[in-house]
């Protein structure tokens, strides 16, 4: 309990200090962290991500192309670490079973399997006439 006191007062006083835009990026940066540490399923697609780009650069593809992977990369993140902002936030709120904790979990999971998908559209999309051209 005095910990996390003194963690709220150290927070306080980031936020109040000369540089709070830097306190601002740390926190973020450590939100980012905490996301990757926590959930195995961003580590997992940080590793299909990294492979989507080194393919990238194998097959040559267009600038067209490298936005389309790029922005797939940035939305299956961001969904990845809202989803893990959203368990914090329902297992500080809702430790016990509810209704409503269950509806905002599975919200959360749903946007991540909608942008994961939509990427794998994606790439498929992009990837498969390099790759036929190939044959
Ligand atoms: N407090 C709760 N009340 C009701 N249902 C819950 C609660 N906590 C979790 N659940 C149910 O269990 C599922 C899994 O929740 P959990 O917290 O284990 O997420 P997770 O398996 O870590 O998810 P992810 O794989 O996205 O990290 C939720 O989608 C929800 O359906």
């Amino acid at each position: 309990m005095r910990s996390l006191v003194r963690r709220a007062g150290e927070s306080r006083r980031c936020g109040e200090g000369r540089f709070p835009l830097a306190c601002a990026f740390r926190c973020a940066a450590a939100g980012i962290a905490y996301a990757f540490r926590s959930q195995r399923n961003l580590k997992i697609q940080v590793v299909l991500g990294l492979a989507a780009v080194a393919a990238g650069f194998a097959l040559g593809i267009s600038r067209v192309d490298w936005l389309s992977i790029v922005l797939c990369i940035i939305v299956v993140s961001v969904a990845e670490v809202v989803n893990t902002a959203i368990e914090s936030a329902v297992d500080l709120a809702s430790p016990e079973w509810h209704e409503l904790a269950r509806a905002a979990k599975d919200a959360a999971a749903g946007a991540v399997l909608l942008a994961s998908a939509g990427s794998v559209i994606v790439g498929l999309i992009v990837f498969a006439p390099y790759v036929l051209d190939l044959l």
